[in-house]
């Protein structure tokens, strides 16, 4: 890696971030400590990173050709992917030019789409999943319906945040899941994977960080999640030292498989000692939010410090912690928010609100963190704080 330098000067170490949400944001905040320059990339205009970054451009990232075009005009150190729905054969053929992808393209690629990390999990390393099967055509669904039994997961292979995902209970709702899967995922029409449902105990994201050093994991964040979303999440989850061994394992395992630098999301339902995986971000994670009150460093800093090549001596966790997402529902733009003294009231409270210029339908616009004696009373303290806060659009 090239010297720290001076944004906006012909010395500037530059990362483009592809996708510009709440977790960008929170990236480029911590490269902006270092005075990297930063340009936010996304969909619309005046997406959350955008608003703390150098500079913004607003493209389709699906499409190759404006990629290739916008990273040849911008010329970057480091590309940081922030979302999955990103022309990820671009980044390869770039990679392949010369490009740095964080935490490589090829990582980018095989996770943008569900079908590529399945199969490199299940079938070539061997990590235990729920069943599943992939079908594009409403004859193999049903065939796959048959297959795998009910309950089952129907999920678009590119899609996150729940877009597009139903568990179907029994044949009633099997033909809506379908027409459901095929509006919802990110990129349209499509292919989707249908899982067997597995009836965990608690599911964890297990924050990996694969840095200069080696490879660090922060300690297992729990969370609830809804309608394939996530609303609370909170560190430590209490795990058997048996199912947290297992769980680093199998981290270690995809991790490594993916290969890079930074912090991955690794999801897995635990029931008993057994460990189930689900899948995993190659970038900072939605339920890794709550680290953001619940270590310093947060999910947020140790990327940075990973995708600069920069030493993690320590993780350190500071007890039970909590967050909670604060979703708005209906239409309009530039919502104003009220309560936020309130909900600021209690010790150990924090806030992040988002900035997102508009909503429709729901859309996660912020989000509550907090500490407290035990996980259960930070998740009730996250939780009061994100109920007092009013949106108005
Ligand atoms: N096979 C399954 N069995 C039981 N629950 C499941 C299964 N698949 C998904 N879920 C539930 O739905 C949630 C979301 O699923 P998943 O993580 O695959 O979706 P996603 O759209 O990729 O979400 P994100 O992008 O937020 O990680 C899981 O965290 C879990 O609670
Ligand atoms: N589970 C993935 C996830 O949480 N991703 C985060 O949500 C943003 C999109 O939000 P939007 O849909 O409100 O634009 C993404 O840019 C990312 O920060
Ligand atoms: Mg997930």
């Amino acid at each position: 890696m090239k010297p720290f330098g001076t944004p906006h000067s012909n010395h500037a170490l530059k990362v483009l971030l592809l996708g510009s949400g709440e977790l960008g944001k929170e990236v480029a905040i911590e490269l902006q400590r270092f005075a990297v320059e930063v340009i936010a990339v996304d969909r619309y205009a005046n997406a959350p990173a955008m608003q703390v970054a150098h500079r913004s451009h607003v493209i389709d990232m699906l499409d190759g050709a404006a990629l290739r075009a916008l990273i040849e005009q911008e010329k970057p150190d480091l590309v940081v992917p922030e979302i999955e729905a990103i022309h990820t054969p671009t980044l390869m053929e770039l990679e392949k030019e010369g490009l740095k992808v964080v935490p490589t393209a090829r990582a980018t690629w095989l996770t943008m789409n569900r079908e590529g990390i399945r199969r490199l999990a299940a079938e070539e390393l061997g990590l235990p999943t729920s069943p599943y099967r992939f079908c594009d055509n409403e004859a193999d669904y049903r065939d796959a319906v048959a297959a795998i039994g009910f309950p089952f997961v129907i999920k678009p292979v590119m899609s996150s945040s729940g877009k597009g995902q139903s568990i179907v209970r029994d044949v009633s709702g099997v033909q809506h899941a379908w027409d459901y899967a095929q509006s919802g995922g990110r990129a349209g029409k499509g292919k989707v994977i249908v899982e067997g449902f597995v009836p965990f105990d608690y599911e964890i994201t297990l924050l990996t960080v694969r840095h200069k050093a080696g490879t660090s994991f922060c300690a297992p964040i729990g969370h609830r999640q809804e309608d394939g979303d996530y609303r609370e999440s909170w560190q430590p989850q209490p795990m058997s030292p048996v199912a947290l061994a297992e769980a680093e394992r199998q981290a270690e395992a995809i991790t490594s498989a993916l290969g890079g630098w930074g912090v991955f999301g690794v999801e897995f339902f635990v029931k008993g000692d057994s460990v189930i995986f689900s899948e995993v971000s190659p970038r900072p994670h939605d339920t890794g939010l709550v680290t953001l009150i619940s270590q310093d460093l947060s999910e947020f800093a140790l990327h940075a410090r990973a995708i600069l090549g920069l030493p993690i001596p320590i993780i350190r966790q500071n007890g039970a912690s909590a967050s909670c997402a604060v979703l708005v529902e209906g239409e309009g733009q530039a919502p104003r928010y009220h309560g936020i003294a309130e909900a600021l009231a209690e010790m150990d409270t924090q806030l992040r609100i988002f900035g997102k210029p508009e909503v429709k339908g729901r859309r996660r616009m912020a989000v509550t963190l907090a500490r407290d004696t035990d996980i259960e009373a930070a998740k009730a303290k996250a939780i009061r704080a994100a109920k007092v806060i009013r949106t108005e659009l």
